[in-house]
């Protein structure tokens, strides 16, 4: 479904992606796993339009993104949910929702607020809250469902466990499953192998820009030293 290859990218002189090539099929979990500064963050602001590739291509469905705006990329169905959680403060949980509503797609999940409240409580409990006084797991949970009334064939989750209370992880866990079983296919960057471990069918291992390694979990699993290597354990 996406098929991300030789993807170079830069800030101003430095040479942040080197190569980096990933595919994520239909209805697959995949994370990109990888150390503070790794390049995951830059991964998913390329894929999504958010910074300019200088060579490399990312063809989504058919689709040639790269050197595509974001709104464009939104468009053909990818919703990506960044690190810092932007969610509306001085809106209620059922006004940022609205705000993320797109027209539905005969080929992707569709969601309504009641469907996206079964599967996050803890925002029906609180939908006419207003965002700012949610706490950091709620508005993480915000934003995803906010992204997830988008009506998305995919969605980018950059690190959805980081800076939440475990508690919250565990719930997390399960929501990504969740959205799983709807047919949604997932890319989500993460350095916390415990957590990918509970969610995703593959992975691919980012270091200093270069994509060092792709298996599914169990292979991962059976290759402790490249676990040392390069995630932070
Ligand atoms: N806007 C920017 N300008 C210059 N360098 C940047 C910029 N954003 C990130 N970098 C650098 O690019 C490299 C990759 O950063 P990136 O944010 O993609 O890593 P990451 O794996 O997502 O890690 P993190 O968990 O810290 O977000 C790092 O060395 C970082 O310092």
């Amino acid at each position: 479904m996406l098929d991300v290859n030789g993807l170079n990218t830069f800030y101003g002189r430095a040479h942040i992606l080197h190569d980096v090539s990933l595919s994520v099929s239909r209805g697959e979990v995949i994370a990109l796993l990888g150390r503070n500064g790794a390049g995951k963050s830059t991964t998913m602001k390329t894929v999504m339009g958010l910074v300019r590739p200088q060579s490399g291509t990312v063809r989504f469905r058919d689709t040639a993104l790269q050197n595509r705006p974001a709104f464009a990329v939104c468009r053909e169905g990818i919703g990506y949910v960044p690190e810092e959680r932007r969610i509306f403060a001085d809106l209620t949980v059922l006004e940022n929702l609205e705000v993320g509503r797109r027209p539905p797609r005969d080929d992707a999940p569709q969601w309504s607020e009641e469907k996206l409240f079964a599967l996050f409580p803890n925002l029906a409990e609180r939908r006419h809250n207003l965002g700012g006084h949610m706490s950091g797991g709620e508005q993480q949970m915000l934003t995803i469902a906010r992204t997830l009334m988008g009506n998305p064939l995919m969605i980018l989750l950059d690190e959805p466990s980081e800076g939440i209370a475990p508690v919250i992880v565990e719930q997390m866990a399960k929501t990504i499953m969740a959205l799983k079983s709807e047919g949604l296919t997932v890319l989500l960057s993460e350095q916390n192998l415990h957590f990918a471990r509970a969610v995703a069918d593959r992975a691919y291992i980012i270091e200093k820009g270069t994509i060092r390694y792709d298996g599914t979990m169990s292979e991962l699993e059976a290759h402790p030293e490249v676990r040392e290597k390069y995630l932070a354990l």
